[in-house]
Formats: structure tokens, sequence, C-alpha cells
């Protein structure tokens, strides 16, 4: 679906003759997030600049997104007849680079939301050091009741108006990344978030002196591309997996082994429903909550880890792999409970790290090996690590707070130094 729509774009990119990037290409679903998620990730961002101490002034410039835009989207559905969605496109900052960040279709995606994923974007590429800024697009849809064949002409007419806007406005319209490999795509960029979630849980499980993922225990909330990548190389390494959920319900074993996460995956891709999985037990999909682990991955939905959820979670450790999981109000309720959280803008930039990847290969007009692709995400997820780990050392904060003030000050100073000031 998205070759031909990734080489149209991609001629836009080189008829303006710019680098930049809007990662318009890279898709991924099922955000529910509730009310008030910008402001949620502004609070995190405000406790990170009281940390830093910067001039007041900096918040509002930090905070405040350059460019909003909301459009109506009309296509002709397979039926032919015209149907009305709403399109969202925020650049939060490009101070340190071109703005960076994917669409987003479900059925609850509004402005807010889009508003809150495209600040986080600019911290996520400041932490891991990509020359990006942060941008991120939403449509409002349910995917479920559109064909594949109606998702690609909304996408299409997304991008269109985007790029229509750019040649007027001087917005960079981007390369897209996350393309077929076999279309200038990366090796790699598909498992790259559920990997650097799990090269993040390591690094953290060595931080707080707890040894490999081996014989750890863990659960997964969402088994789409991200849960189902870190269950999947969780499991390689000796991790038990005990449970995982997606919509339609939860699966657990609490045998010593764990699921088999290979075997649950062919089930999957029989297409078969996970609360239709014969093996282990099956539990209501919110009950994964309820199962006592040593990390609990949240891999779907935004704003899922609320004041009572993060009152009864029954684990040592939470892993961030989805966007905006933890509310602010949950966050101090697991910090009073001694429950480390490895942040979203860490734990889940392995996929925009390999979409830089992606355009770095793409410049050099070069493929890397999937090996070459791993070992640099790698090496990028340990680095930020160390940042954020060595600053939330130093100020005394939660890890959260720390891989804020990292990106803070990374932003701050490409503001200053480019006179955006
Ligand atoms: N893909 C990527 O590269 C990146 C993803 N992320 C974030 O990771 C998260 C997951 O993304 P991705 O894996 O790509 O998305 P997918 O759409 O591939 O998977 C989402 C999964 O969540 C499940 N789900 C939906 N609602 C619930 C629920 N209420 N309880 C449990 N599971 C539920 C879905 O189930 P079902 O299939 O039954 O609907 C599906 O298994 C998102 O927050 C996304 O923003 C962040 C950075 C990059
Ligand atoms: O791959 C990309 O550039 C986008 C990743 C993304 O949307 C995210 O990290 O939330």
């Amino acid at each position: 679906m998205f070759g031909a729509l990734s080489k149209a774009v991609g001629s836009v990119c080189s008829r303006q003759g710019q680098a930049a990037v809007t990662g318009l290409g890279s898709v991924t679903g099922h955000q529910v997030r509730r009310a008030g998620h910008a402001e949620n990730t502004n609070t995190f961002i405000r406790e990170a600049l009281a940390v830093l101490d910067l001039p007041p002034a900096m918040e509002k410039i930090v905070i405040t997104p350059q460019r909003e835009m909301t459009v109506e989207l009309i296509i002709n559905r397979d039926d032919g007849k015209p149907e009305s969605f709403m399109g969202y496109r925020v650049q939060h900052d490009n101070a340190r680079g071109p703005f960076k960040g994917g669409l987003r279709f479900h059925k609850d995606a509004d402005l807010d939301d889009v508003r809150s994923l495209a600040s986080l974007m600019s911290f996520k590429t400041a932490l891991l050091d990509v020359p990006f800024g942060g941008a991120k697009g939403g449509i409002t849809v349910d995917t479920k009741a559109l064909s594949e064949h109606e998702i690609e002409k909304l996408t299409r007419k997304f991008v269109q108006i985007f790029d229509e806007y750019s040649k007027f406005e001087g917005y960079s319209p981007g390369v897209v990344t996350g393309k077929p490999t076999w279309l200038h795509g990366s090796h790699g960029r598909e498992s790259a978030t559920g990997r650097g979630t799990v090269f993040g849980i390591k690094n953290m499980l060595q931080a707080f002196g707890e040894g490999p993922p081996a014989d750890k225990t863990f659960a997964i909330q969402g088994f789409g591309n991200v849960g189902a990548w870190a269950g999947r190389l969780l499991a390689e390494q000796g991790g038990i997996v005990k449970a995982v959920s997606d919509a339609s319900g939860c699966v657990y074993d609490d045998g010593p082994s764990g699921i088999d996460v290979p075997k649950l995956l062919r089930h999957l891709h029989r297409g078969d429903d996970l609360s239709k999985y014969p093996h282990g037990q099956q539990l209501l999909r919110d009950e994964i909550f309820d199962v006592k682990c040593d990390v609990f991955v949240p891999a779907a939905l935004g704003g899922v880890i609320t004041d009572p959820v993060a009152r009864k979670i029954s684990c040592k450790y939470i892993v961030e792999a989805a966007n905006g999981p933890t509310t602010p109000s949950a966050d101090l309720i697991l910090r009073d409970r001694g429950i480390p959280v490895l942040p979203d803008i860490y734990t889940n930039a392995g996929g925009v790290t390999v979409s830089f990847l992606e355009w770095v290969q793409n410049l050099q007009n070069f493929k890397w090996t999937t090996e070459q692709v791993n070992d640099q995400l790698k090496t990028r997820m340990d680095e930020a690590f160390q940042s954020m780990w060595d600053s939330s050392q130093e100020h005394g904060v939660p890890l959260r707070t720390g891989a804020f003030t990292v990106s803070l000050r990374r932003v701050v100073r490409a503001t200053v130094n480019r006179g955006f000031n």
C-alpha cells in the first residue's frame, strides 16, 4: 500500500531539493488517549523545566507547537458514496531538524491527541540525538470499518493536502519513512520499535542490578507491531511472557515457561483472534493489569495507566512502549509505590531511530544489512539510556524527568543557537 505513496511523496522532496522528513508513511493505529493528552505531556515537560531552572519564557517556547492544521478529507467509499473525515497535522518543533512523526488513524484521534504526540516526537528525537524535530498527523477514522483501498485513498488525500499547502507556505514536504524494503525502505524498521523496547528493558534491568531479561516475567498489553516484536524477542532471550492482551482479550499462562510466543503468533497470523487462543487461560482484556510480573509493558494505547490502575498494578517495573500510557497523577502513585517507569520517549524511540537510519540510507543510495541497522539501533538506545540515567541520578529525579531534561537541554540549545528565541 505505501509503495506508491512513498514514491509520490519522495518525488516532492527531490523536486524541492530538501532533506526534510515528515514521516507521513509511518502508520500506527489504535491510539485511545483520554482527555487532556497535551496537558499530560506538558505536565511532564514542566517538571523537567523546573529541574533545569530555565528562563520562564522558555516554557512557552518549548511547549507551544509551531503550527497546527485541521482539514476535512473527503473520499469516495468503495460503494461510490462520499464520506468526510477530519485530519490533523501538528508541527511541534524543528529547532534540531526537520519535522518528523507518524500518522495516526483512530476513531478517537483529535487535535489534542495529535498535539501531545507531536510534542513527544520532538523530545524523543532529541533524546536519541536523531537530527529531526517533532510532528504528528492524525485522522479521525475507525480503520476497521474501511477497506484497505479506502484507507489508502484517505492517506493519499491527507498527504496531497499537506503537499499543496507546503508549496505556498514553505512547509517542508518530506521523505516518507517506513517504506517497504523493496522500495527504498530499511531492513529492521518493522521490528525496530519492539527491538528498541527490548534494548531498553535490558539497559533498565542492568542499571537496577536485576541482570538480563532471562527468567524475568513480562505482561504485554497490545500485541500489534510493537507488542508482538517485543514479546517475540523477550521470549527468544529466555524471558517468560506470562500474559498478552489485545482489543479482543487477554491470554495468561502461569506455567514455568509462560506463553509460547511463536505458537501464539502463528495462531494470530492465521487470522484467528487472540481471545480464541486455545492454550493458557483466557482472561478479560483489562485483567492484564492484575497479572503479577516483573515488567509490565503497555504497548497499545495512551492514557491506560490511570490512578486506579497505578494503585493496583502488580509489577516491579513499567516499560512504556506505547505513547503516553501513564497519566501524570498515576505516575505520582507509581513513584510513591517505588515502581520505576521507563518512559515512552526513550522506550519506543527505536521506531523513529530506524526511520532516521532509513533516511540516511536513502541519502547514501545504499542499503545496510539488518545486522548493521540493528547494531546502530542498539548503540543509540544504549547511549540515550546512559544520558537519561545520568541526568536522573544527577538531579535525583525519575527516569522520565531525566529523559526530558536531556531532551530539553538539546532542544533549548538548538533554539537559542539558531536564534529562534
Ligand atoms: N509502530 C511503531 O513503530 C511505533 C508505535 N508506537 C506506539 O506503540 C503503540 C502500539 O503501536 P503499534 O504496535 O504500532 O500498533 P498496532 O495497531 O500494530 O497494535 C496495537 C495493539 O493494541 C491492541 N489494543 C487496542 N486496544 C486495546 C486494549 N484496550 N487493550 C489491549 N490491547 C489493545 C490492538 O488489538 P487489536 O489488533 O485487537 O485491535 C493491537 O494488538 C501505540 O501507542 C503507538 O503510538 C510508538 C512509536 C513507534
Ligand atoms: O518512524 C517514525 O518516524 C515515526 C515514529 C512515531 O510516530 C513515534 O515514535 O511515535
